[in-house]
C-alpha cells in the first residue's frame, strides 16, 4: 500500500515523494519573463514531489493574461533556466505547463492587437486579467475570438513542439499539456465551444483531433516519458460546456492510452470549486474514467486535484484510486507543505487579495516551519 510520502518514478521522472504543486497563475513574469522573485518561490516550494508550474503561453497569441510567463522568448528561456537549476539545486523536479489560452484572452494582449484565436467565433463569458496603465492590475471581460481556419491549425501545434524542445533545454524535467479549465484545447474538446464542420468539430473523434495532434508532436519531440497532460471533465471555468462529458473523456483517456505518458493529471468537479460539480444529466464517474484508461492499456501515473485535503489525499493515495495528488491554493501559502502534511502540522492561510499580481507580498513571505520554530 503506497503513502502519499514514498518515491514514485513518472515516465522517465523520478519523485522523492506524491506531493505535487498545482499549476498556480500568479500574473508575477512582466513581459513574460521568469525574473528573480519566480526563482525565489519556486525554490522555496521545492520540497514538492513535483512542481508544475504556472500555465506558460507557448506563443505570443497563447498568451491570454499580463505578466504570465512564457517559452517563446530566449530571455524567457534564459529565466526558466535560473528557475530550474535552483529548484534542481534544492533536490526539486520541476515541470512547465504548456498553454494557450484560445478564446480567454484581450484584444490588447494579442500580436498586433488583434481578436484572440479559437475553434469557433464564440465569446465565452468569462474574465480576464490585464495591467492597466498605472501599474494596477484588474479583470476584463473576455474579447470577442476568431473561428482558426483549418490552415492556421498546423502551425499552433508546431508551437507546441518547439515549446516543448526549449522546455526541455531550459532544463525542465517535462512539460505538461493544458487540456483543461477551458483553454484551447478545452474548446475544441467541448461542444459549447467547438461548433466547426471540418475535421476539428461535431463527432468526439474530431473534436479531439488536435488534443492528439499536440500529444503526438509533443512526445515525438521530447519522448512521452517526459509529458503530462492536465484535462477537467467537468469544470465550468472559463466557460467550459459539454452536455455529455463521460464518453468524451473516456474517448480521450484511451487515446492518452497509447502514449507512454509520465501521467495524467484530471481535475475532480469545478477548478477551485465543489468537488461534485456536474455537468449533463448525470455525476461524473472518475473512477470508471481510469478503468477505461487502464483497459486501454494506460499506464502513466494518475494524478489527482481539486479540493484535497490531508486525509482526503492520504486515503487516496493508500487505496490506490491515485499515484499523486496535486494541491493549489495551500501550496501558495505553505512553502514547506509535504512536511506540514507528513507531520500533521497546521497549515497558513492563503490571502486571495494577494493571488494576482504584485510582489513578494502574499508570494514569498509566507513562513516555513523553520522560519517559526
Ligand atoms: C491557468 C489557469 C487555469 O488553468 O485555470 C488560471 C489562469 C488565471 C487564473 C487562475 C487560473
Amino acid at each position: 500500500m503506497a503513502s502519499l510520502f514514498d518515491p514514485i518514478t513518472i515516465g522517465d521522472i523520478s519523485l522523492s515523494n506524491r506531493v505535487v504543486m498545482a499549476p498556480l497563475t500568479r500574473n508575477r513574469s512582466p513581459q513574460a519573463v521568469p525574473n528573480d522573485l519566480n526563482v525565489a518561490y519556486y525554490e522555496q516550494r521545492a520540497s514538492a514531489g513535483l512542481l508544475i508550474t504556472e500555465g506558460t503561453a507557448i506563443s505570443h497569441q497563447g498568451q491570454g493574461y499580463a505578466d504570465v510567463p512564457g517559452l517563446y522568448k530566449p530571455e524567457a528561456l534564459a529565466g526558466w533556466r535560473k528557475v530550474t537549476d535552483s529548484v534542481h539545486k534544492a533536490g526539486g523536479k520541476i515541470v512547465v505547463q504548456m498553454w494557450h489560452v484560445g478564446r480567454i484572452s484581450h484584444d490588447s494582449l494579442q500580436p498586433q492587437g488583434g481578436k484572440p484565436v479559437a475553434p469557433s467565433a464564440i465569446r465565452a463569458k468569462s474574465k480576464t486579467y490585464l495591467v492597466n496603465p498605472d501599474g494596477t492590475g484588474s479583470f476584463a471581460e473576455t474579447s470577442e475570438p476568431r473561428a482558426l481556419e483549418p490552415a492556421e491549425i498546423a502551425g499552433i501545434v508546431e508551437d507546441y513542439r518547439k515549446a516543448s524542445r526549449a522546455a526541455i533545454e531550459a532544463g525542465f524535467d517535462g512539460v505538461e499539456i493544458h487540456a483543461a479549465n477551458g483553454y484551447l484545447i478545452d474548446q475544441f474538446l467541448r461542444s459549447g465551444s467547438n461548433e466547426r464542420t471540418d475535421a476539428y468539430g461535431g463527432s468526439i473523434e474530431n473534436r479531439a483531433r488536435f488534443l492528439f495532434e499536440v500529444v503526438d508532436a509533443v512526445t515525438k519531440e521530447i519522448g512521452a516519458g517526459r509529458v503530462g497532460i492536465r484535462i477537467s471533465p467537468v469544470t465550468p471555468a472559463n466557460d467550459a460546456f459539454d452536455p455529455d462529458p463521460q464518453p468524451l473523456f473516456t474517448y480521450v483517456v484511451e487515446g492518452l492510452a497509447r502514449y507512454p505518458l509520465a501521467y495524467v493529471h484530471v481535475i475532480e468537479g469545478a477548478t477551485g470549486g465543489a468537488r461534485d460539480h456536474q455537468q449533463g444529466d448525470r455525476p461524473f464517474d472518475y473512477t470508471s474514467l481510469r478503468a477505461a484508461y487502464a483497459a486501454a492499456g494506460g499506464r502513466a501515473a494518475w494524478m489527482t486535484n481539486n479540493g484535497y485535503d490531508r486525509g482526503l489525499a492520504l486515503k487516496t493515495v493508500e487505496s490506490g484510486e491515485a499515484d499523486l495528488v496535486a494541491f493549489g491554493k495551500p501550496f501558495i501559502a505553505n512553502p514547506d507543505l509535504v512536511r506540514r502534511l507528513r507531520d500533521n502540522v497546521a497549515l497558513n492561510a492563503p490571502d486571495q487579495a494577494t493571488f494576482y499580481g504584485g510582489g513578494a507580498k502574499g508570494y514569498t513571505d509566507y513562513p516555513s516551519l523553520e522560519n517559526v520554530a
